[in-house]
């Protein structure tokens, strides 16, 4: 039984739901992560569904930046009250109740749980924790994190905020010494929060000690007004996610206690002594927690856009393939499959890869807890190179999806703009996606130079690859007898040339210029490297987990999906494979037959597979990705809510058009 078939459909989405291979309730079982977590998504959906306080009371597109406001931080409360749902001991829950709520808003206390309050936890003594921790989760006070400045974001050393120890009152003095050092982006900054994990340079007997957390009141927790020696305020629109404040803030040499640095791994004690952390990246924590969460927030993006597109093509008909016949449904373009289905199929590799992610840094962390960082630095070049590599994807398969949709497709009533001003924003935040990539390519070169040091056999997991032996051809036939094996060999290949070849250009820039301008002068190499690492890992991973854990009914649908995603990302670097001819001009033909065939392989199942998804239609928000498929109708009752058509004349008519037609008229 098909829960998405429906009374009052319309017809071609469910003729389409009718035809599936498979069943879309195990499909979406897998794709969650279980039975038990689909029945708990499930129990959260109507609870929302059920409470109209929890819900928008119109459409948010048609809202002002006050209302959006006012209405964001309305739901914040109310959500937060229902504390059945709102249980922090229940992550899993907790993050898809919010995302019910909220969808794609960032809310006044999104900062706050998603990196002041987790900095705290991991860089606090057990005493801060306590204080801060405290009082943080009961929401008695509101938090951000606040790193980025005007002058400086990615370049963390050369932050220009200090912190300027005082060991005769124990006390730091936080300073804006310049234009450039004012804090700019936080959010939550501008107007809503009362407290900051501010990071800003550490000065002790006066030396300097490079980026430190220092927890910092900003506002009265009263009257909510501004505490002296800050100056605070909102940075104005932005492309999107505009129900958040993000904010600017200066010092004028605001004085906090001692006790206000985070002081788990660095300390500076009473005298102004400082004593260093176990490893110099530790602060840098609060950053790989939110990179390894977003990678399967993201891709979550992708399945909504992707879920819309399928959704709207399969009920839009528009034009012929054959003459003389009824106007055809725009899915069964191969063009349109082309523009939707390889963002399905990377929607599943993404969120296979986002969850294996948060699965290592569980196991990192509680490591980390331990005092042991060994295993730090691959856990930041993990999630740096999905970060960069998925948000990116990510935001070039919203536009695709978006243009699939054609003229609704720009429409605030599909969501792509929404969705666009997200995923935009995906790629800076958090790292800037190059500068993440380049961080990747810092940890593939110390593979690089353990394999040439004969340590190969020492190397993490994910870089082994490195170390195999070169094969000369490809040895794929037939795209048929093509196995996964053989395809993660060839991709492995192409990935490891492009390591050793940007390993190598780096190595031989060194010998006539500097190491660093050698590094700069290597920079693209090493990013398409760590782009075909991360590539290779999200590949390898997509298959492990279709054929190792997929039950057997849903089997053939994924494997179809997996080969889709892979023999795609074949073909769009086909110069890459034919290189040297490791593979050669009738096996890449073999890679696009075979591409072909996986696009119509999943025409008939596209539209349940992307009703496997489970994504609830409060999520969606989409008038043409609706379950229903009664997309025309809705698309003019969504028009209903503009504000423009509230007057049959508007004042603007009347003020200027109208006059300067009336003396136009009266000339003639
Ligand atoms: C409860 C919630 C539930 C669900 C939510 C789910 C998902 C969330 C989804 C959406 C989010 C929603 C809302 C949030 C919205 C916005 C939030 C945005 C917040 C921010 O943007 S905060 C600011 C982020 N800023 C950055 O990321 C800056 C980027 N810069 C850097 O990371 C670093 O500066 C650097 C890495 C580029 C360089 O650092 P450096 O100057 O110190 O460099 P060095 O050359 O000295 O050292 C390099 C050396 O260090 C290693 N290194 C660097 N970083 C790390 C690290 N983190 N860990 C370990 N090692 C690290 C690096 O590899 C080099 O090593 P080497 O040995 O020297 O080669
Ligand atoms: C919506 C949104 C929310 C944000 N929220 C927060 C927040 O809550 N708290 C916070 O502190 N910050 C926040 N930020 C700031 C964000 O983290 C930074 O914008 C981001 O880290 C990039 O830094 P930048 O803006 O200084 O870019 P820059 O570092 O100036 O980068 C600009 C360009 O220069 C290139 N570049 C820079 N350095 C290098 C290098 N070493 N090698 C090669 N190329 C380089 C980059 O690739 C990029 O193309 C937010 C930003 C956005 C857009």
């Amino acid at each position: 039984m098909n829960p998405y078939i429906q009374t009052n459909d319309n017809p071609d989405i469910t003729k389409e739901r009718k035809n599936a291979s498979f069943d879309v309730e195990k499909f979406s079982e897998f794709y969650v992560g279980g039975k038990r977590v689909l029945a708990v998504r499930r129990e959260v959906e109507k609870y929302v569904e059920d409470r109209k306080e929890l819900r928008d009371p119109i459409p948010s597109a048609f809202m002002s930046r006050e209302e959006l406001i006012d209405n964001s931080m309305r739901k914040m409360v109310e959500m937060v009250s229902h504390e059945d749902m709102f249980d922090i001991t229940n992550i899993e829950k907790l993050s898809y109740y919010a995302s019910l709520v909220h969808v794609r808003e960032v809310h006044a206390l999104s900062l706050h749980y998603l990196m002041f309050v987790p900095v705290i936890q991991s860089q606090g003594t057990s005493e801060q924790i306590e204080k801060w921790m405290t009082l943080g989760l009961a929401r008695a006070i509101s938090g951000t994190y606040a790193q980025t400045e005007l002058g400086h974001g990615t370049n963390l050393s050369k932050l220009e905020t200090t912190a300027t120890y005082d060991s005769k009152t124990q006390e730091f003095i936080l300073n804006t010494p310049k234009i450039s050092a004012a804090k700019w982006w936080p959010g939550s900054l501008g107007k809503f929060s009362n407290h900051a994990v501010v990071v800003a340079i550490l000065y002790t007997n006066g030396e300097c000690k490079g980026p430190h957390p220092f927890v910092v009141q900003i506002r009265d927790t009263e009257t909510h007004k501004v505490l002296p020696n800050i100056k605070l305020g909102d940075i104005g629109p932005k492309m999107g996610i505009n129900a958040s404040d993000n904010g600017y803030m200066i010092f004028n040499n605001l004085r906090i206690p001692r006790e206000n640095m985070l002081m788990k791994h660095s300390k500076v004690l009473p005298d102004g002594k400082y004593i260093k952390p176990p490893h110099s990246k530790l602060a840098y924590g609060g950053m790989v927690f939110v990179r390894s969460m977003m990678v399967r927030d993201i891709a979550n993006h992708l399945a909504i856009a992707a879920t819309i597109a399928t959704r709207y093509s399969s009920v839009r008909r528009q034009g012929e393939i054959t003459p003389g016949k009824p106007e055809v449904q725009i899915l069964d373009y191969q063009t349109q499959q082309l523009r939707i289905f390889p963002s399905i199929a990377r929607a599943i590799a993404f969120r296979f890869a986002g969850q294996e992610l948060r699965n290592i840094f569980k196991k990192v962390s509680k490591q980390l807890t331990q005092g042991n960082a060994e295993l730090l630095p691959e856990i930041h070049a993990l999630s740096s190179g999905l970060k960069a590599v998925v948000t990116f994807e990510v935001q070039q398969g919203i536009e695709q999806c978006r243009l699939s949709c054609g003229g609704h497709g720009y429409s605030m009533a599909s969501a792509f703009p929404e969705l666009l001003g997200f995923s935009c924003a995906s790629c800076t935040y958090e790292g800037d996606n190059i500068v993440l990539l380049l961080q990747v390519a810092k940890f593939l070169i110390k593979s690089v130079e353990k394999i040439r040091s004969g340590q190969g056999s020492d190397l993490a997991e994910i870089c082994e690859y490195l170390n195999r032996k070169e094969a000369r051809n490809s040895t794929l036939n037939d795209f048929k007898t093509y196995t996964n094996y053989d395809i993660v060999s060839d991709i492995e290949f192409v990935a490891r040339r492009q390591v050793f070849r940007a390993f190598n250009k780096f190595e031989e820039a060194k010998k006539t210029m500097s190491k660093e301008h050698a590094w700069n002068s290597s920079a693209i190499e090493f990013c398409k490297a760590s782009r075909w690492h991360v590539k290779l890992y999200i590949v390898r991973n997509f298959f492990k987990k279709v054929d190792q854990d997929a039950p057997q009914e849903i089997r053939p649908v994924l494997k179809n999906l997996a080969r889709l995603y892979a023999f795609d990302l074949i073909a769009s670097a086909a110069g890459n494979f034919m290189e040297n001819g490791y593979m050669h001009f009738e096996q890449i033909q073999q890679i696009k037959n075979g591409f072909y065939e996986c696009l119509s392989i999943l025409r008939p199942d596209a539209v349940s597979v992307v009703d496997g998804f489970a994504i609830n239609e409060i999520e969606l928000r989409s008038v043409l990705g609706r379950r229903d498929g009664n997309v025309y109708p809705a698309l003019l009752e969504w028009a209903q809510n503009s504000s423009l058509n509230k007057k049959e004349v508007l004042a603007p008519f009347e003020k200027h058009i109208g006059p300067m037609m009336k003396k136009a008229r009266s000339m003639l």
